[in-house]
């Protein structure tokens, strides 16, 4: 214990630009990166055609090193990487051969999620994120009582507007509906297979929902966004409490019936439910009204009473009848140089494989990241650069 290994020394060379970070000689496969008390070594593993990623931490204050339980996406392709932190919570890897959709990514050692993830695992975490260029349109959740007409709004949207709008397709543990499809309405899911995957570190956010588990993975939320689609979200009350203290910004809008009466007539209509299920839905739905007009964790509400009605006015909130805007804008595209300064990160390019081998110099602005582990980071802010100023960060690839 306390003994760095051989590699920690002997393989790693510091940054030509910075000294901040590290970065490899082709034949390395490992970095080093400082952060406070901790020193994270980022490895390959594995050989070519099998190539794998691990993380290991020494901490120079107890002289200890120890194996964190690794969450989120983990880089796919691994040829070698370079690694610089970025700010006292994560460290930006650059993977060498990449395709440039792939090349920039995160490991979060101090994040919030990071916290919570120790706290709920009772060990030491760190976790992956992947690196994506621009923002996305902040999701939209949409919260209510069971039968007051959320899928029937969010049909309507997705209909209407097809290449906007993508569902964010949740598991539960509820068997399915007569006319329900797995992988369409639901991931269908045995309970010990979702409590293995929350466990993991999977779930954006869960809940028990009248005797059921729900909930929704990162990946659910981040294919959406992937493919360039708005997502929605029809999650019940505690699901929309968790989504706001995640790393995901959205709108968040709770509908409510016109009455308790009419609810109960739509629940009964509706005919999916045993008398028995319906009572404990109707008996939930009390709870979850109550929460949901109270608790300033709407940022709108909507009576869905006539359905026409209640859908111009959701189309309204999410500016599609051209009225006023909710919506983040896209990112900036260009890099003001004048501010941040302390958030560029510039890298070197090499295409030494290429008949006349040269470099190229991009600068990274991390500055308005978004989002983060258990989903993607986005917002990276990438643009070719002349020079590096004296005293920013930089890393060689
Ligand atoms: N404005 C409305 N007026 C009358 N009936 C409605 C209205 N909106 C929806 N409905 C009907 O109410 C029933 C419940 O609607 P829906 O299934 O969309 O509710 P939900 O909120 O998604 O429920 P759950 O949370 O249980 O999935 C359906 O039969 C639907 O056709
Ligand atoms: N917290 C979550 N709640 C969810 C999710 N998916 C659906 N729901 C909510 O469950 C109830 C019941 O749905 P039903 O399809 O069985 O009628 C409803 O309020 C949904 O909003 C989820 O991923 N997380």
């Amino acid at each position: 214990m306390g003994e760095a290994p051989a590699f920690f020394v002997d393989d790693l060379h510091k940054s030509a630009i910075n000294g901040n970070g590290t970065d490899l000689k082709p034949k390395d496969s490992k970095t080093s990166t400082d952060i406070g008390e901790r020193t994270y070594v980022i490895g390959g593993m594995g050989d070519r055609s099998t190539p794998s990623i691990c993380v290991r931490v020494f901490d120079r204050s107890t002289g200890e090193w120890f194996n964190p339980a690794v969450l989120g996406t983990v880089p796919l392709s691994w040829a070698g990487h370079s690694a610089v932190a970025v700010s006292e919570d994560r460290i930006l890897i650059i993977t060498k051969d990449s395709i440039p959709d792939d090349c920039i990514w995160f490991l979060e050692v101090d994040t919030q999620f990071v916290r919570d993830q120790k706290q709920n695992l009772g060990t030491e975490v760190v976790a992956w994120s992947k690196g994506v260029v621009g923002n996305i349109e902040k999701p939209i959740v949409i919260s209510g009582p069971s039968g007051v007409g959320k899928g029937t709004l969010i049909s309507k949207l997705m209909s209407e507007f097809p290449s906007m709008f993508g569902f964010s397709v949740s598991h539960t543990t509820r068997a399915p509906r007569e006319k329900e499809t797995n992988g369409v309405h639901y991931h269908f899911t045995e309970r010990s297979v979702m409590e293995k995957a929350i466990k993991e570190g999977m779930f954006l956010e869960f809940a028990s929902v009248h005797g059921n588990l729900y909930g929704t993975s990162i990946e659910a939320v981040e294919v959406v966004a992937d493919a360039g689609k708005r997502c929605i979200l029809d999650i019940d009350v505690q699901g929309a409490r968790s989504v706001r203290a995640s790393s995901l910004e959205a709108i968040f809008i709770f509908i409510c019936p016109p009455s308790f009466e009419e609810l109960k007539k739509r629940l009964y209509a509706r005919a999916t439910e045993t008398e028995e299920q319906i009572q404990k839905r109707l008996r939930n739905a009390r709870t979850e009204l109550e929460q949901g007009q109270s608790s300033g964790l709407f940022d709108h509400l909507l009576v869905n009473d006539d359905l026409e009605m209640c859908y111009k006015r959701l189309k309204n909130i999410l500016d599609l009848n051209g009225n006023t805007t909710t919506t983040n804008k896209k990112a900036q595209k260009t890099v003001n140089f004048s501010k941040h300064r302390e958030n560029k990160v510039f890298i070197s390019c090499g295409n030494a494989g290429m008949e006349e081998a040269s470099t190229s110099l991009y600068v990274l602005d991390v500055s308005s990241l978004k989002g983060g582990a258990p989903g993607r980071t986005r917002g990276l802010n990438i643009s070719a650069a002349d020079h590096i100023p004296n005293g920013y960060n930089g890393i060689a690839h």
